[in-house]
């Protein structure tokens, strides 16, 4: 009998890799008037729509049942203004949708030449991403660019997924494109994807042939005292960085922070490359979103890691489309999560004298 979870598995690699095959040549292409600045000022690529395209066809098909909570919508597109972008999204979803087949894809998921979808089309698939998430039934959570601005800068980024069912995410999938398939080589082949399904482990597969090269299982390792370090975000707007120093002047860590975009962080932590993930809210009253983490943190946990909030509290899928009111997120391997638990409730304390 096949594993639980075999297909959807399957299908969400083979989402991920198509859409990372598009945003790296998006990105060698992207021409100025092909970003929008959305309502919250952030940056939105045709890359971010193009990718939620392709991703949200093979879901569609493959599971036409299951709503999808998916960061991009095309409301914009749909607009005269969007009518540029929109052609060029349009070509792009539909170019990386029709390439021909690879190992481990199937012609019913919406993939091959024959499958050309109309304009109409890729704007309802996109749309297909608009659902509100809560705490009961099958859901995936779709991040099309994780870490727009580094996807923007040249630096990483991630195309994540998940799959939730009643509030518990049982499958994740991440494609990093720009991370080094080994960090002890970091100038080397570039290109990782990482899988996770609940109670089945956690495996980093390669970009190119995630079903015929061999995976790579992953356990967070013990670190000594001279090589933990903190894993961060780049963007002082999305975490509070000199809270993330105190932390770690309280537990008298030496190897500084390593400040990466996206939830490559999370597959960094997995394999050991860093080993604490610390995010704690700037203050101004943004609440986190469920396909920024959800994907990470099974990930983690199925790397022998934990996660929870600056409370010790487990974060919680089930409320919609975002974790609710923001108290941060600590993941690290088991010993060190309780003392960083420790050291950020006493950094908050010396913060509110
Ligand atoms: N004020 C804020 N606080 C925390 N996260 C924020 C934020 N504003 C935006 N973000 C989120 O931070 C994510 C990137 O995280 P990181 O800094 O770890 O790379 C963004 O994902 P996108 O790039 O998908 O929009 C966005 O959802
Ligand atoms: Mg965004
Ligand atoms: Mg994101
Ligand atoms: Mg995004």
């Amino acid at each position: 009998m096949a594993l639980p979870y075999a297909l959807e598995k399957q299908v969400a690699i083979a989402a991920v890799r198509r859409a990372c095959v598009l945003t790296s040549s998006v990105f060698n292409q992207l021409v100025k008037g092909e970003t929008l600045t959305k309502d919250d000022k952030s940056p939105v690529t045709v890359g971010d729509f193009s990718a939620q395209a392709v991703v949200n066809t093979l879901l569609t098909r493959a599971f036409p049942d299951d709503p999808i909570v998916g960061e991009e919508d095309a409301a914009d597109l749909r607009a005269e203004s969007g009518a540029v972008m929109r052609e060029r999204i349009v070509g792009l979803a539909n170019d990386t949708l029709t390439a021909d087949l690879q190992e481990g894809e199937k012609e019913e998921w919406g993939l091959g030449p024959s499958h050309r979808q109309t304009a109409a089309q890729i704007l309802d698939t996109i749309d297909r991403g608009t659902f509100n998430g809560g705490p009961t039934g099958r859901m995936w959570t779709l991040d099309p660019i994780d870490g727009t601005k580094g996807f923007l800068r040249g630096e990483q980024y991630a195309v994540c997924l998940a799959l939730i069912v009643n509030s518990r995410v049982e499958l994740g999938v991440m494609g990093c494109p720009n991370l080094p398939i080994s960090s002890a080589n970091p100038s080397g082949p570039k290109g990782a994807i990482f899988v996770a399904v609940r109670g089945q482990g956690a495996h980093q597969f390669s970009l190119s042939n995630p079903f015929s090269d061999p995976p790579i299982p992953l356990t967070i390792p013990a670190f000594t005292q001279e090589d933990l370090n903190l894993l961060e975000s780049v963007e002082k707007a999305h975490a509070k960085l000199s809270f993330n120093d105190r932390v770690a002047e309280i537990l008298g860590i030496t190897r500084p922070p390593t400040r990466m975009d996206s939830q490559a962080k999370y597959c960094s932590l997995a394999r050991g490359d860093g080993g604490i993930y610390l995010r704690m809210p700037v203050g101004s009253g943004y609440k986190e979103k469920i396909w920024d983490h959800a994907p990470g943190s099974v990930l983690v946990e199925e790397a022998g890691g934990v996660i929870t909030n600056s409370r010790g509290e487990p974060l919680d899928f089930g409320l919609g489309r975002t974790l609710g009111e923001n108290f941060g997120v600590v993941a690290a391997g088991k010993v060190p999560h309780a003392r960083v638990l420790e050291a950020v409730q006493q950094a908050q304390k010396e913060e509110s004298k």
